[in-house]
């Protein structure tokens, strides 16, 4: 390559003033002398410009387009490029153009639908969402059976989360899923699941699902029957413990195939001598409402996952975590343990439904709750109504106190028994109940149909707490009402609760964004021991004690006549 074919292949598709350059032009040999004056004919012929003659720059053009077909710099062993720099214009480099235009074109179209739908991901080939569930039939050959019992239950449209979290646990992928209280979860574990056991095999169980109350098993377990009906599936929530232990020897436990538990059943079960459960054979391991069984301490699950995640030995384990609420110490778990993870977040973290009218309303002191709901109450209640408190003696107090006003009212809490705890639900699903009292027993994951009204009778004590006590209403795109009640106990949480309204849409008062912020300590101590609050009486304080005692008496009477109308 001389002067001149660096010269052509530096000036590739630019122009030049041929008067001013015409000596450089000599130079190089692009023009004749004799044609130099030649009036202006400027062509441009890939980089060099020459002001001839018609004919002239006609040979010249083509001598240049036959130089270009020859000319190209090999780069490395059997791939090769013009050394005029333009673009091969071969059939492969135009098939892998088309090719490549269309992964971006398909990339855009589905985070364009992701941002529609509020869902945020992460991990490595996160497949794409589904818009409706006949995708499932073609893309991932979910059977019919299946979709038309997800039609049986109303499920016609999935749900964002449900677009999401199914294609990505269809395809096998561990996965922690954050959406929304009551954006319809429980089916996006239970869908694929159904899909991937397809049919009862006598292995032993090959799923489980985790959940942290009794109640919320109860449902989940309701929900499972419904979709996997004809499916045949031996389906198992612990109940009783010792029927449990005759029930899941080694030897029985084979018939099974989904079991639905709380933590605590399972590891009592685990921890017989020889274990009287086997795990051995588990594929999916659903840990539902994540946050909260993580939590450590006593009232936390923490130490019992981890026993229940170590007794499922079988290679082939896969985990996902849901809930609508989340903490560093899940998403860091999950990031270090499991391999390939997704994460599929639905909307904020951490937020409130903005289907639901929150209010925060000032009462003054404990009488001032006892005023407040009361008025509540005449002014006229849509039921269901569910009333939240601290502590069921505080739940009992209430209840004692609102059972001679004149409404269906119960009261669910811990101290309870089983049946009675069942019986209650079962009215209160059934419409017997209008105002239903409990504890943060309720707080998680139970579907009331229709729940019009969350009253927060003592402040919650974290905002998580907050964010599920109040997503009992405003579920499956219905809007629902949420009131708190706060004195001047409360305000150590008042001004996070507050944010978390105001992030949902909701009209706050400035000056609760502006109160100071207390220390993570304060907010812990919170967290763990309910603060103290005056005993739940109309009377005055020096009669309280003849008062209590008359409530312990009625507590009793109050039992026999729950009893009667259940
Ligand atoms: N695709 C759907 N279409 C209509 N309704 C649905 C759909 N999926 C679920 N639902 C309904 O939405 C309600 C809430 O569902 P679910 O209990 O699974 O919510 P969740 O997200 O688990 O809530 P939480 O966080 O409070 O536990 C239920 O009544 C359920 O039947």
């Amino acid at each position: 390559m001389d002067a001149y074919d660096i010269f052509k292949k530096l000036a590739v598709g630019s122009k030049f003033n041929m008067q001013r350059f015409q000596s450089d032009a000599e130079k190089f040999k692009l023009i004749n002398k004799q044609t130099k004056n030649v009036p202006n004919d400027e062509v441009e012929t890939n980089g060099f410009v020459d002001v001839c003659s018609k004919t002239s720059l006609k040979r010249k053009y083509e001598e240049a387009e036959e130089e270009k077909k020859i000319d190209t710099l090999t780069l490395i062993k059997g791939m090769s490029v013009p050394v005029d720099g333009s673009k091969v214009k071969t059939k492969t480099n135009k098939n892998s153009m088309t090719e490549a235009k269309k992964i971006k074109l398909e990339r855009e179209q589905i985070n364009q639908f992701r941002n529609q739908h509020h869902i945020s991901v992460t991990g490595s080939h996160v497949p794409k969402s589904i818009a409706t569930f006949d995708e499932l039939l073609t893309e991932y050959q979910v059977s019919k059976k299946l979709l038309n019992n997800m039609k049986e239950c109303g499920y016609e449209q999935p749900t964002p989360i449900q677009m999401q979290a199914i294609p990505v646990l269809l395809q096998n992928r561990q996965l922690l899923a954050c959406a929304p209280t009551g954006s319809g979860k429980t089916a996006a574990f239970l869908l694929p699941i159904i899909h991937h056991l397809n049919a009862p095999q006598k292995q032993g169980f090959r799923a489980i699902i985790l959940s942290p109350t009794r109640e919320l098993a109860k449902q989940t377990y309701r929900e499972c029957l419904r979709l996997s009906e004809d499916y045949g599936f031996r389906i198992h929530i612990i109940s009783k413990i010792n029927q449990a232990l005759s029930k899941y020897g080694p030897k029985s436990s084979q018939k099974f195939d989904i079991l639905i538990t709380t933590p605590k059943r399972l590891v009592f079960l685990l921890k017989q001598e020889p274990p009287a459960i086997s795990l051995a054979n588990v594929q999916w391991l659903i840990v539902d409402e994540a946050d909260k069984l993580f939590e450590d301490g006593m009232r936390g699950f923490r130490d019992q996952l981890e026993e229940i995640s170590t007794a499922c030995t079988n290679s082939n384990l896969h985990r996902a975590l849901f809930s609508a609420t989340t903490t560093p110490a899940v998403t860091k778990w999950c990031r270090k343990n499991l391999k390939g993870l997704i994460t599929v977040t639905v909307g904020q973290r951490n937020s409130a439904v903005d289907l639901i009218e929150q209010e925060l309303l000032f009462v003054g002191s404990e009488r001032g709750k006892l005023v407040a709901i009361r008025n509540i109450i005449l002014k006229g209640i849509a039921p269901p109504v569910l009333v939240f408190v601290q502590s069921k003696e505080r739940a009992q107090e209430l209840f004692s106190e609102l059972i001679y006003d004149g409404i269906n009212v119960d009261v669910i809490h811990a101290d309870r028994t089983q049946t009675q705890r069942d019986n209650v639900v079962r009215c209160f699903r059934e419409g017997k109940i209008w105002v239903l009292i409990c504890t943060e027993l309720m707080g998680r994951g139970i579907d009331f149909k229709g729940v019009n009204l969350v009253i927060n009778y003592d402040f919650p004590p974290t905002t998580i707490s907050y964010i599920h006590r109040i997503g009992r209403t405003g579920r499956a795109g219905h809007k629902g009402k949420a009131i708190t009640f706060f004195t001047e106990q409360d305000t150590t949480n008042l001004r996070s609760i507050a944010t978390v309204m105001r992030a949902s849409g909701c009209d706050v008062p400035e000056y609760m964004l502006a109160m100071k912020k207390h220390s993570k300590k304060e907010r812990r101590k919170l967290e763990r021991t309910a603060p103290e609050r005056d005993t739940i009486l109309t009377v005055p304080k020096y009669k309280q004690h003849v008062t209590k005692k008359l409530h312990k008496k009625n507590a009793v009477n109050i039992k026999k006549v729950t009893k009667n109308t259940h």
